[in-house]
């Protein structure tokens, strides 16, 4: 690069950086990520360092913060509100460290104490005390005067308007941050979409704009708390402080709330060993940090270390990982989840998040991407936190240029090609037999109320449904022992079990199979008005809206779904290929009156779970129940019985085995 090209570099990034400074410091507002302005001031400050003669005194990285607003009295700060020299890894602290003590000419090997502090993410707030009253609250500005912002402040619940102390210093000025906690700024959020304004892309800002309100009324309804971690200076105070964790413990002391994390330590190494444990704690935490503070303790190393004019040369903050980035969304596709619900995901330009390469994130629900007015094309804020998947969380609407495109829901699912129905803020899939929504549906159709066939697990759905084996529940129906036997962990005993299960299962009662066919909002007790009301299937599938409506019980959601799925013909074959296999409908508690009003308990070990077997005996009618008594009508006995059977014995009571049961249920 030659003197020329360094300058122009120089001065587009100055531009640039001046521009978003402005975009963050006054308009609370930004429009790139802090990862990505963290970068470019990094660019202009090394090529400022190999190009000294274009040196600037208003250059960004010699200057602190943006100018006030001038909706805000001006507040001149006495001693200067500074920003602090950041780290990135732990090469950049160590330097830090070893910067420290050549400058105050130490011994390599000295280990220095340090208070190690959370660097909290929300808006540097000076306060002024005078005889212990809080009198002025002003907020950074540029550093040397920032903006009145008292009776804001003032709304704030943690800060003391009095400290509650005897006797207060006569003068204190004090600085911390404000924050918000994570779960306000979601709230504050979500009502900001409501009303139709853009979110805040993250709490740091939320809060920023929160206390830059002009009316206090605005500020008080923002759930804002303070944490104070610095004093900058004291007069008429009762004791001497002679070190930064002193004064974190004069804080407290004085009435103010302080953070619970600060720490002492001494040594470099300490200190980044700190910044690990917090990056773990960071995600519990109810409030955002965005890194570490490391502070050389002693007031007296503090005084000889002084400040450039940006930052003081004692501390450095060391950041965790970015958790956010700036860039383009190319393309929104749909993904059908388990449920059968369309989620939008936008499609990004690779970015990488704190280490992580980026290129998908979750748009969520159409109704969201619709209040904050998403669009394919546009430059977005996407987050990327702990373990949670990266999600979208705002446009930046003035990177427009027009030719962004709204996003519209397919008509038909992207998987199956079935229609795609609008269910409240949702979209799902109609087709019962989609891939992904085949597992699901698999497990509810099993399930103890449903069709009630035992030992289909998680991992034998899984296989059934990857390996193609299953391609719609009817097909449960055709298994056979081979091909179980042929899955990871199924032996012949439990394939044997398996194909029994099914088999049993095929009698089943009308409402029991409505209510398997998992059709949306058709709970169990929905299933047997259901059954009850139209008697077959060949009326059910006809049924209206209006004649689903008259049944006490049934709502237009509830209507509109079960004709839904009625009208979709993939559901019909599915319905036809079950009766084909054998289900049919027996009214059981009737026709097996054998056992209607007779009880059971069980003892030992059965060949499947006790569950399985109360549900076939509570269907036809009977009672389980957990002890033996004399009134007691049958004990059914497997495995190892325990001292149910003595007692049964005794009492006269009628035992019979696994086989005997199905026996008499079968009638
Ligand atoms: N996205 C953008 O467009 C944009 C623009 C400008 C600045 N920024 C971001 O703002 C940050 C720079 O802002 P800055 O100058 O306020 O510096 P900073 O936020 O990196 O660090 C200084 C600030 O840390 C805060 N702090 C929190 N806990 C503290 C503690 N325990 N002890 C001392 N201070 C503590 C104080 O408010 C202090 O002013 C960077 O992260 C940068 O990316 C972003
Ligand atoms: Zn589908």
């Amino acid at each position: 690069m030659n003197d020329r090209e360094a300058k122009e570099r120089i001065e587009q990034l100055r531009k640039k950086l001046h521009y978003h400074n402005y975009r963050y410091y006054v308009l609370d507002d930004p429009i790139i990520s802090d990862s990505e302005y963290d970068m470019m001031l990094k660019e202009l400050k090394e090529l400022e360092e190999s190009y000294p003669q274009f040196y600037d005194e208003n250059s960004p990285t010699v200057r602190v913060g943006g100018a006030p607003l001038n909706k805000f009295e001006k507040v001149e700060h006495k001693i200067p509100m500074l920003s602090l020299e950041d780290g990135f890894d732990d090469n950049d602290i160590r330097e830090f460290d070893r910067k420290v003590k050549r400058f105050l000419k130490l011994p390599e090997d000295k280990k220095i104490a340090y208070s190690v502090e959370p660097k909290f993410d929300g808006l540097s707030i000076d306060l002024i005390y005078e005889n212990g009253k809080l009198t002025v609250a002003s907020t950074r500005g540029d550093g040397y005067v920032g903006e009145n912002v008292t009776q804001n402040i003032k709304t704030i619940r943690n800060v003391p308007l009095v400290l509650p102390i005897d006797t207060p210093p006569m003068y204190l000025d004090v600085q911390g941050e404000v924050l918000l906690t994570k779960e306000e700024f979601e709230r504050i959020n979500q009502e900001r979409l409501k009303n139709g304004l853009n979110v805040f892309a993250n709490p740091r800002n939320a809060a920023a704009g929160s206390v830059r309100q002009l009316d206090p009324k605005e500020t008080a309804k923002r759930n804002l708390i303070m944490i104070m971690y610095y004093i900058r200076q004291i007069e008429g105070y009762k004791r001497k402080i002679l070190s930064q964790h002193d004064a974190l413990e004069a804080l407290k002391e004085m009435g103010f709330p302080t953070s619970s994390l600060n720490r002492l330590v001494v040594g470099i190494e300490e200190a980044i060993e700190y910044k690990k444990e917090l990056e773990i704690k960071r995600e519990t935490l109810p409030y955002e940090l965005d890194g570490i503070v490391i502070k050389v303790d002693d007031f007296e190393l503090q005084e000889s270390l002084g400040a450039t004019t940006k930052s003081p040369r004692w501390a450095i903050a060391f950041k965790f990982p970015a958790q956010q980035a700036t860039t383009k969304i190319k393309d929104i596709e749909v993904n059908v989840g388990r449920t059968g619900i369309l989620t939008p995901v936008a499609i990004l330009e690779p970015v990488n998040i704190g280490g992580v390469v980026v290129s998908r994130a979750s748009l969520h629900t159409m109704d969201e991407i619709e209040k904050k007015d998403i669009r394919i094309g546009d430059v977005v804020f996407v987050q990327r936190a702990g373990d949670v998947i990266p999600e979208v969380v705002k446009p930046v609407k003035d990177l427009r240029d027009g030719s962004e495109k709204k996003f519209v829901m397919p008509e038909k699912c992207p998987v199956c090609g079935s229609r795609v129905v609008k269910d409240g803020a949702y979209y799902r899939c109609s087709n019962i037999n989609c891939p992904k929504v085949l597992k699901e549906s698999i497990k509810h159709f099993v399930s103890r109320k449903a069709m009630n066939i035992d030992g289909f697990g998680d991992k034998l759905i899984e296989q059934l449904v990857d390996k193609g084996i299953v391609k719609n529940i009817a097909d449960i129906y055709e298994l056979d022992k081979e091909t179980l036997m042929g899955l990871d962990r199924v032996g012949e005993k439990l394939a044997e079990n398996l194909i029994s299960s099914i088999q049993r299962s095929k009698g089943t009662t009308f409402a029991k199979f409505i209510y398997a066919l998992g059709i949306r909002h058709v709970g169990e007790f929905v299933a047997k008005l259901l059954a009850e009301r139209f008697k077959n299937l060949e009326n059910l599938k006809k049924a209206t809206k209006d004649e689903l409506l008259a049944i006490d019980g049934i709502g237009e959601e509830i209507a509109d779904s079960v004709v839904s799925f009625f009208s979709e013909p993939k559901n019909l074959q599915t319905i036809d290929k079950l009766l084909y296999y054998g289900i049919h409908f027996e009214d059981k508690t009737k026709e097996h009156s054998r056992i209607a009003g007779k009880s059971f308990v069980f003892t030992g070990t059965l060949s499947k779970p006790r569950e399985y077997f109360k549900e076939l005996i509570e269907e036809r009618g009977g009672i389980v129940r957990n002890s033996v008594s004399k009134n007691l009508d049958y004990l059914v006995v497997g495995e190892n019985p325990g001292s149910k059977l003595k007692k049964a014995k005794q009492n006269g009571v009628s035992v019979i085995s696994e086989e005997e049961l199905y026996r008499l249920l079968e009638g």
